[in-house]
């Protein structure tokens, strides 16, 4: 049975109060993670503060640069350790995290090490009142320590999504993964160490949000930044505790986003899309379709098209190669999506399939299973079609108009992403534009060059991350201005 320690100053740390870990293909006991409290945050906060003025602080950029690709082959070396980690943790299946998540656990410190090595400065010459010049330079130093806090749905894509940059910009950080998904963060921890991140440089505290270790972390003096993926709600709560100290935020919150199909789209590769962006990884990917907008001359062939797709997936144990469907990541989470389906049918929507929990046999029959779910007929006005579910189920609306579906999408407090297909270039540029969202996808979703800024608008985020955006975050900028 694994045994989830918290990781501080390069030492594994039991605390007296553990939690279980439970797979959620089947609800089986994965291991016990341990608890950490005030002292053991403290702790990490100020193993992470002592790093900055260590070795890792006085480190050459090639130096850091090394290192973060010695994380990169250490992750590499031990990808089947990262494999089935993650997979008992989410329960998603092995083709979908050995394409994803794993890969992308490594890419996440690779283009971060390739952007300080390459990343221009910049500098002014200027006239002076005294007829001389003057030169002016930007200097980028490391922000300090960096609290991050993340979600369960890709736990190690998006912990190293901000390890990367954090680390890579000289800072170091204290990591609170999810209290549903420990596993890889913790891995992580003996990389660090097998590679000779010097102690503190990483620190992994284990524990839930309120009254525990998130708390802690986002209320502690000594962090000088916070980098959070989750719930909006939540994402209010940890710029509140920012505030005191006015230490910075960037937040990658939730969404409710659009794919908008027209009637010239390709209708085979538009299918497929949005059928990847509506049940990939169960429906829990914040870039993730959950409303469905396609245009009336097509409306009902797609309807019969996105349900044979539906139809099709295969679920069974996430290890198996043939399976492409995974349950929710915990049965607490199973219950939140099946209070929608159930609210969709009280308002009295379509059922065009699913819309309830699949019949699992063995140890399969104890995990947090649900069906792949389409809904018609509801008003915009509908909770399924305004709060974010977070589960593999879409609403599907017809439109007539460009203005029309503009008006549609946009309206939503969210402004996360947006998937569109159509062949009209014209119309994929007004799209483009007209989406008030941060990342809109046209013939395409979840493509990733992470160079791009990446991050939502409105209540789905604050601030930017990706190639140059993330300096922002993970630098200060200080500007030197020298009398020639
Ligand atoms: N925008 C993005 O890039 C992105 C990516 C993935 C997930 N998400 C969003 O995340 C949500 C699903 O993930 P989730 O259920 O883990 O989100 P969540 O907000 O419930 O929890 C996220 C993390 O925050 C911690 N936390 C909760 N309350 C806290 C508090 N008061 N103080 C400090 N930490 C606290 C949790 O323990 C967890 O580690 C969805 O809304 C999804 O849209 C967004
Ligand atoms: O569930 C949300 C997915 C977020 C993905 C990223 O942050 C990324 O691809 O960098």
């Amino acid at each position: 049975m694994a045994d989830f320690r918290n990781f501080i100053n390069g030492q594994w740390i039991a605390t007296g109060k553990t939690f279980e870990n439970r797979n959620p293909a089947d609800n089986s006991l994965v291991g016990m993670v341990h608890e950490a409290g005030q002292a053991e945050v403290d702790a990490a906060v100020q193993a992470a503060r002592a790093a900055l003025q260590g070795p890792w602080g006085s480190l050459k950029v090639q130096q850091r640069v090394d290192l973060l690709h010695a994380i990169v082959d250490g992750i590499d070396k031990r990808f089947d350790e990262f494999l089935e980690a993650e997979i008992k943790d989410t329960g998603k299946p092995r083709r979908l995290a050995s394409h994803l998540d794993i890969p992308r656990g490594a890419a996440n410190f690779k283009i971060f090490a390739d952007l300080i090595r390459n990343v221009p400065g910049e500098s002014f010459g200027m006239d002076t009142p005294d007829g001389g010049r003057a030169l002016n330079y930007a200097v980028r130093a490391p922000r300090g320590v960096i609290g991050v806090i993340c979600p369960w749905n890709l736990p190690l894509l998006l912990m190293t999504w901000k390890v990367g940059p954090a680390l890579a910009c000289g800072n170091t950080v204290v990591v609170k993964p999810s209290e549903d998904t420990p596993a890889t963060a913790t891995l992580l921890g003996e990389i660090m160490n097998d590679v000779g991140v010097p102690h503190g440089v990483y620190n992994v505290v284990h524990g839930f949000g309120p009254e525990s270790a998130g708390e802690y972390l986002t209320a502690h003096p000594g962090v000088d930044g916070i980098t959070f993926t989750g719930e909006t709600r939540t994402g209010e709560a940890i710029m509140t505790a920012a505030a005191k100290g006015l230490r910075p935020v960037s937040l990658e919150l939730g969404g409710k986003n659009p794919g908008i199909v027209f009637a010239d789209a390709d209708f085979d590769k538009a299918v497929a899309g949005i059928a990847r962006s509506t049940f990939e990884n169960t429906g829990q990917v914040c870039l993730g379709t959950e409303r469905v907008y396609v245009q009336r001359p097509i409306f009902e062939r797609f309807v019969a098209a996105l349900k044979a797709r539906a139809e099709s997936f295969r679920m069974g144990d996430p290890f198996d190669d043939d399976v492409d469907f995974g349950p929710l990541v915990s049965l607490k989470h199973r219950e939140k999506v099946l209070s929608y389906y159930e609210k969709a049918r009280k308002e009295g929507a379509t059922v065009v399939t699913g819309g309830g929990v699949p019949g699992m046999t063995g140890p399969l029959a104890d995990g947090a299973w649900v069906q792949p779910t389409i809904w018609t007929g509801l008003p915009e006005t509908s909770p399924v079609i305004r709060e974010e579910i977070f589960g593999p189920c879409c609403h599907i609306q017809p439109f007539d108009t460009e203005d029309e579906v503009i008006r549609m999408a946009n309206e939503t407090p969210y402004g996360l992403a947006a998937t569109v297909w159509t062949q009209d270039l014209s119309a994929a540029h007004r799209l483009g534009a007209a989406l008030n969202v941060g990342l809109c996808w046209i013939n395409s979703w979840f493509l990733r060059d992470l160079r791009t800024a990446f991050g939502g608008a409105r209540q789905s985020g604050i601030g930017r991350e990706g190639g140059v955006h993330s300096l922002e975050f993970y630098t200060e900028m200080r500007n030197v201005c020298v009398k020639l």
